[in-house]
């Protein structure tokens, strides 16, 4: 592709993920590249982490039904949107990569994959974590940049997936420092029900993705310890919110929306502030997520029933993956190795709840 403008290439996606973001993305990528296929290969891999499913491969179910009856059922993916069990035939021949996996595969899927994608090939991150190794913190679009040796831009906003897969009213922001690069990336995922916003501040995009799942966990804790009442009367719905604790919730994303701000302008220099209260990837996601998430879902759950996050993740998720608690953990050894934990008291709570037994009543002697 060396030489020609990136506007004018033809770019053949693959995803590298088929989760519940996973599948929404490629039913709505697969309908843009038929729309605009000028600029786009009609065809959409998608690399599934095999399994079964009552009694098949659950990627020869995904390409009988066009739907992933398991990650986002009753929604159809489209004709053109293919499933693909071997990750280096998913890739084979792509020249666009969108990384959509939860953040703890990322590292052993990029292992499979190096030296099997051409120079030259574009990258984008959907992934929402941090990558902590060593003592030192890198984001995703870095980690697949430098294991791929590709650019790789980042795509995070408050877009919660089965919304997105019915075409609800949804805004994201792509985070690319090549201009050019970031209109193709825009032009294969905007809809007009989803609207791409684009910035250069690649760090910020993706920390406001990874960190506001922490304060999303802080958020569902301080539901959960107010749904005790109506949970024993059998009202508990997955979006319940005490309108009576409206200010709590207020006050943890703002709290939670500070330390975000705070620990990516400390560790991540060059951030811009701005990101956080500007982009869909900052204060709507936070909002969006400590409202409507799973991680708030679960740890509510984690109030309620008294049962560890691992053991709800299965109960409740039917394989889908919580990013919040193990990204707390990763903040938090991250944070003791340069003795900053004291200055990230919800990040810090958080993680004493999931990991040391604190209990989720005192957070207010906390933070
Ligand atoms: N679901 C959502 O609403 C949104 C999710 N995201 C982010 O997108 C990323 C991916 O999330 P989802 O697609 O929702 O995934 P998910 O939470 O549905 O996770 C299930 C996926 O993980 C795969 N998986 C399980 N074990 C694996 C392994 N060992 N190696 C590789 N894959 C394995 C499963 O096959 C399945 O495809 C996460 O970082 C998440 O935070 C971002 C925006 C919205
Ligand atoms: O990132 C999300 C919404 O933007 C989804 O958050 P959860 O993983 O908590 O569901």
């Amino acid at each position: 592709m060396s030489g020609q403008k990136v506007a004018d290439q033809k770019w053949k996606i693959a995803l590298v993920g088929s989760g519940n973001w996973g599948s929404a993305i490629a039913r709505l990528v697969g309908k843009n590249v038929k729309e605009r296929s000028d600029h786009f290969d009609t065809e959409v891999k998608m690399w599934c982490y095999e399994e079964d499913f009552e009694g098949r491969k659950l990627t020869e179910v995904i390409n009988d039904k066009h739907e992933n009856v398991k990650y986002l059922p009753g929604v159809d993916l489209g004709d053109n949107v293919v499933a693909e069990p071997d990750l280096a035939k998913a890739v084979e021949g792509a020249n666009a990569l969108i990384f959509v996996i939860p953040h703890q595969f990322i590292a052993k899927t990029c292992e499979q994959l190096e030296g099997k994608i051409a120079k030259g090939t574009h990258g984008i991150s959907l992934i929402k974590g941090v990558d902590v190794k060593d003592g030192q913190i890198h984001i995703f679009s870095e980690v697949i940049s430098e294991r791929l040796g590709i650019e790789c831009a980042a795509l995070s906003g408050a877009n919660i997936a089965n919304e997105v897969a019915q075409d609800s009213f949804s805004e994201t922001t792509i985070g690319c420092r090549d201009i050019d690069v970031a209109k193709k990336w825009q032009q294969l995922f905007e809809t007009e029900k989803f609207r791409v916003a684009v910035s250069e501040d690649v760090v910020g995009v993706s920390l406001g993705g990874a960190l506001k799942n922490v304060v999303a966990v802080a958020a569902g804790l301080i539901d959960g310890m107010k749904w005790g009442n109506n949970a024993k009367q059998g009202k508990l719905t997955d979006r319940s919110l005490d309108p009576a604790r409206l200010g709590s919730q207020a006050a943890i994303m703002r709290i939670g929306l500070l330390e975000m701000k705070r620990f990516s302008l400390e560790f991540f220099p060059g951030t811009q502030p701005d990101t956080f209260v500007q982009e869909s990837a900052g204060v709507a996601d936070l909002i969006t997520s400590c409202l409507g998430g799973r991680n708030h879902k679960v740890a509510a759950a984690f109030v309620t029933k008294g049962k560890s996050f691992e053991d709800l993740e299965k109960e409740m998720l039917n394989g889908q993956k919580l990013q919040g608690v193990e990204t707390a953990k990763e903040l938090y050894h991250f944070l003791e190795t340069r003795g900053r934990q004291d200055a990230y008291p919800l990040f810090t709570f958080v993680y004493r709840v999931a990991y040391e037994g604190v209990k989720p009543d005192t957070i207010t002697a906390h933070i």
